[in-house]
């Protein structure tokens, strides 16, 4: 698969003292869904600033569509990775989503009808077009995400970092997402949420690179790192129920992979363990 990032020894200091990352190694690869998990103040952060220039590295590179992040501007980095915050009130600030989508559009330098045809394709992705001409900010919290996500979308960047997706969002909320989520990285963007929601990481990431005191202490798919005790205990991560329950199971004799209840319905029925 291509490398859309690369992180070698990274190590970051901030200006105080504290040591936030102390090595870590990752590749980033076109197209897929990962999430990084981890107990409040692993690191999860001060890793993502780093791809899109915020930070700088103490020691070590890190590489994003192979130009060293050290080497440009926050700006210049804008068009290759974008961040979507935690809370959508701190991103959105123009009067229509319209104008909203529209201006990071006309930062990357597009105008006329390039510009014009990025804003329809962007709205009709999001489902957004009814809504060009209202206030983002007038919306229900799942739709301000929506807009804050499209307005982001919409400059193409390779990869997107998703700082909590799913925080303050209903269930129709949060499968919205993992379904943008999926459409997106379909289309081969590189999606990258950060988050504490392990059912979510669980149904929408494909990949889970955990982290722990400024280190990547294990990187694989959801299964193998919900299934992984001694990590989750590492980590202090509480993994979806439905492990807890394959867990128990197995320890009765009954080996089951399931990553959600209807896997696991599933699986029972398949083996006449309903009745
Ligand atoms: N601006 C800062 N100045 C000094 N130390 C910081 C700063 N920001 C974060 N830290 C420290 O760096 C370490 C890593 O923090 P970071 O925010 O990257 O963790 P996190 O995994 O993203 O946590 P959370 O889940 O709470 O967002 C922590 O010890 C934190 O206290």
């Amino acid at each position: 698969m291509a490398k859309v990032a690369e992180v070698v020894n990274l190590r970051y200091v901030y200006p105080g003292g504290v040591e936030a990352l102390k090595s870590i190694n990752l590749v980033l690869e076109k197209g897929t869904k990962v999430a990084i998990i981890g107990q409040n103040g692993s690191g999860k952060t001060t890793l993502a600033k780093h791809f899109n220039g915020l930070l700088k590295p103490t020691s070590g590179k890190v590489f994003v569509n192979g130009i060293d992040t050290a080497t440009k501007s926050t700006g210049e980095l804008a068009r290759y990775v974008g961040y979507v915050f935690q809370n959508p009130n701190h991103q959105l600030f123009s009067k229509t989503v319209k104008e909203e989508i529209e201006f990071g559009l006309k930062n990357i330098g597009l105008k006329g009808e390039a510009l014009r045809e990025r804003l329809i394709e962007t709205l009709d992705f999001f489902g957004l077009r009814p809504l060009a001409f209202k206030q983002p900010l007038s919306f229900s919290s799942g739709v301000r995400k929506l807009v804050a996500l499209a307005s982001v979308y919409a400059m193409r960047p390779p990869i997107l970092f998703l700082d909590e997706p799913t925080t303050g969002q209903d269930h129709p909320g949060k499968v919205k997402i993992g379904q943008m989520i999926e459409k997106m990285a379909h289309e081969g963007h590189t999606i990258v949420v950060i988050t504490h929601d392990m059912n979510f990481v669980s149904r929408f990431t494909e990949r889970v690179v955990v982290m722990a005191q400024g280190e990547i202490i294990r990187d694989g798919t959801p299964a193998e790192i919900f299934a992984d005790r001694e990590t989750m205990e590492k980590a202090h991560i509480e993994p979806p129920q439905i492990f807890a329950l394959a867990r128990k199971l197995a320890e009765d004799g009954i080996e089951i992979n399931a990553l959600s209840p209807r896997e696991m319905a599933a699986a029972f029925v398949s083996r006449g363990l309903t009745g």
